[in-house]
């Protein structure tokens, strides 16, 4: 992986199809700032180390103090290359989303500062997360490998700080911390951005050439009409002309936004809208259905502004973990490693968006001691939303890797209690890594198909329902969902989201006394899985409401679609967009429960725990679950199955030789012998006794009394009427279990 800088995390411009000469340059710094941030860097550059200037490969330094470096064009994405052939990604910078978030008031300064500094010389290499990461945050580095792009140290070693406080609230420390670390960058940016304005010029006057720019010409739809066959034939080959596909996309989203005006005789809307979206997909490499299915949901023009930004990797984003740093030490840290960083916007306190590092971050002590995740910056929205409070109860129903489970445990400071679930073992796996690293300590891990929850227990505070989704979000991170995502996987999908809904509605204490929340999220922007899902609870539980997500940024939930109508408050829902906010697509729904389930749903009892420690299927995965995550494009590797079958095995027969059990003893024979003892026993009818379990291999295992038996049970009795084994109206159908329990806060 190369070094590079990657965008900042904000609202990249949409695409200007027509004049692109006009494109404005973004403007970086706040010009009312300039002035006493120039003063400060002037006062910095004493000290600040000088800067250099690269110059065939070799940094020299330059006079003036200031860099300069060569423009290098960035590189297309791998994996999009092959299949999505496309042209020049639209480089140009947007503002980061809007502030004023719920989280805080912190009032990062995301202004850059003049300051001298060394150019270090030195690959990076970002390594992708390892098995234990956060597989929600970018796999790739996301970052160009932009030869013109230096890499800014916090250049003088000053001891001097940097963010202000946990949230750099805005104070000097924190614009020091950003003068530190990317004053440089604006030079950088300035020239990336001249030499983009240069290409924009030349794609301009290229443009004029193949007919397009005229906004007062009415488009010529090339390969439309039959005198101009030989255009069709190169559009309709196996390799098509790529600029020519480009151009004709280009004027039918303009055709189609003024229709009435720019139509050619003779064709409709509808022959355009079929011509585009069979451009589309050939362009960018999409399977006809889905190019329609995300073509859908936008103006012609949006969607291509979406289809475009699908093509660049989004920022690369770490989440301070605050159970163990504070984001302003880390950032310092980091900095100090040659990382250049800067917060990830007014609406998170924890974030920052890593542009550039000589270090790979997925292996620095600072990552190992658990100080930061590689983490989506939307990722962290659902949880934000969840808002879980300290010494909640709190379900966490489609869990792995555990980027949103542990940014629950540290807003709820190691408090309470967390049960963090996912049917996949090996996922489950990677959650515990994370959860160990990142030093949560209230939390237990499960391994259940979290249709079943509200049977395994249920009385939780609030419930986060990550669901498993198609991807269509996160397209720059997985260009396989361009084709691997058919129409029955958009009918599948759904209907187990639908189902884990109602299981995460009914898992909620709708009388708790701090929440009685459930936030629903998706990294997919289909409708039918996002307001689609929330519609059929909405109906199908009338308990619940939509409430406000507290989130300051995000496009509101249709209301309506393509001749469908949703509830009224679907609009309280948040949508993100890649082209939007530069962020992963996501999706984001709030409930409040304001009454109980229906009877037959919410029929977890607190001994069910206990039953479920008892049951063989801690570690199980069956064929079911196999199946399930082939639906989900996840293949599950089984290949650590014989292991573990080995490990529950000997840890069975440890069970039963401490039971004075053989383990060696043989099963038929003792089923049998416990037959003929069950016939000679006397009836039930005759003597009333406790009921024995079966000595199946399930039964076998010893109790694990472990710290989970104590956490839940401490709980229970602090938070929950407790409950008898009476209560209990459903058993869960798996013996699926706890795979770990941490010790409770
Ligand atoms: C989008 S991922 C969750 C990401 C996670 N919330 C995070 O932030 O790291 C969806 C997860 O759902 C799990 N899953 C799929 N079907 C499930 C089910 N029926 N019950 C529980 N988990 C399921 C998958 O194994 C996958 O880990």
């Amino acid at each position: 992986m190369g070094k590079g800088r990657s965008k900042h995390q904000g609202l990249p411009d949409p695409i200007e199809m027509y004049h692109p000469h006009l494109a404005k340059k973004r403007k970086v710094d706040d010009e009312d700032e300039k002035p006493s941030k120039r003063k400060r860097g002037d006062k910095k550059s004493k000290a600040a180390p000088v800067v250099s200037e690269k110059k065939n490969g070799k940094a020299v330094k330059q006079a003036n103090g200031t860099k300069s470096k060569p423009a290098a064009t960035l590189p297309a994405k791998k994996g999009t290359k092959d299949s999505a052939p496309k042209s020049k990604a639209n480089g140009k910078k947007a503002p980061p989303p809007p502030s004023d978030s719920d989280e805080g008031s912190d009032n990062e300064d995301m202004e850059w500062e003049d300051e001298d500094n060394e150019v270090p010389e030195g690959k990076l290499d970002f390594m992708g997360p390892s098995d234990d990461e956060d597989l929600d945050s970018n796999d790739e580095p996301n970052l160009d490998s932009d030869s013109e792009n230096s890499v800014y140290d916090s250049g003088d070693d000053e001891a001097r700080p940097i963010f202000s406080d946990d949230d750099l609230s805005g104070s000097d420390a924190e614009e020091q911390l950003t003068a530190a670390n990317i004053a440089g960058l604006t030079r950088k940016l300035d020239l990336q951005i001249a030499q983009e304005e240069e290409e924009a010029e030349a794609e301009f006057q290229e443009q004029i050439t193949t007919n397009i720019g005229a906004d007062e010409v009415k488009p010529f739809v090339i390969g439309a009409a039959a005198h101009d066959e030989d255009t069709t034939k190169s559009l309709t080959s196996l390799t098509p002309d790529l600029a020519l596909l480009r151009t004709r996309i280009n004027d039918v989203v303009r055709v189609l936004e003024d229709f009435s005006n720019l139509c050619e005789a003779g064709r409709s809307r509808t022959d355009y809208t079929e011509q585009i979206i069979a451009d589309i997909s050939a362009y960018y490499g999409y399977s006809p259905y889905l190019a329609e299915k995300l073509f859908d949901l936008f103006s012609p023009s949006e969607a291509l502004s979406f289809f475009e930004a699908n093509e660049t990797p989004r920022p690369l984003v770490i989440r301070t973990n605050t159970l163990k740093t504070h984001r302003r030490d880390l950032a310092q840290v980091l900095i100090n490693r040659g990382v250049t960083l800067e917060p990830v916007g007014k609406w998170s306190k924890v974030g920052l968006q890593v542009f550039e590092s000589q270090v790979p971050l997925g292996a620095t002590p600072e990552y190992l001691a658990g100080h930061y995740i590689l983490q989506a910056a939307s990722s962290f929205l659902p949880v934000m939303a969840l808002a879980p409070q300290e010494n909640e109860r709190c379900l966490d129903m489609a869990a792995a890797p555990g980027g949103k489970t542990t940014y629950m445990a540290a807003l709820m400071k190691n408090t309470g209690c967390i049960f963090a679930n996912d049917a996949n073992k090996n996922r489950a796996k990677g959650l515990i890594g994370n959860i160990h690293r990142l030093g949560v300590k209230n939390t237990i891990v499960c391994n259940y198909d979290a249709r079943e929850f509200p049977k395994v227990i249920g009385g939780f505070d609030r419930v986060l329902l990550d669901a498993p989704c198609s991807g269509t979000g996160v397209i720059a991170k997985d260009a396989s969902v361009k084709t691997n995502k058919t129409e029955k996987d958009f009918l599948k999908l759904p209907h187990l989201q639908k189902q884990l809904l109602l299981a995460a509605i009914d898992s909620v204490d709708h009388n708790s006394k701090t929440g009685g929340y459930i936030v629903y999220s998706t990294c997919s922007v289909t409708v039918e899985e996002n307001e689609g899902v929330v519609e059929y609870a909405l109906k199908k539980r009338p308990n619940v409401k939509l409430v406000d997500t507290g989130l300051t940024f995000g496009v509101e939930g249709f209301v309506s679609f393509r001749g469908k109508t949703f509830n009224d408050k679907m609009k309280m829902t948040r949508r993100y967009y890649p082209h939007k906010y530069n962020v992963d697509g996501f999706y984001v729904a709030k409930f409040r429960k304001v009454g109980p389930s229906p009877a037959g749903t919410a029929s977890a009892v607190p001994e069910i725990i206990e039953e479920a420690e008892e049951g063989s299927g801690a570690m199980e995965i069956d064929e079911e679950g196999s199946e399930k995550e082939k639906e989900e494009g996840r293949a599950i590797d089984w290949s650590e199955d014989e292991e573990d079958k080995k490990m529950i095995e000997k840890n069975l027969r440890r069970q039963k030789r401490r039971k004075g059990i053989d383990p060696r003893a043989d099963p038929s024979k003792a089923g049998q012998k416990k037959k003929k003892e069950e016939e000679e026993a006397p009836k039930e009818e005759d003597v009333k006794k406790p009921q024995e379990p079966e000595p199946t291999k399930a039964n076998g295992e010893e109790k694990e009394k472990d710290k989970l038996a104590k956490s839940t049970g401490e709980e229970k009795k602090k938070d929950k009427p407790a409950k008898t084994k009476g209560d209990k109206k459903d058993k869960p159908t798996k013996s699926k279990g706890f795979v770990r329990v941490s010790k409770k806060a």
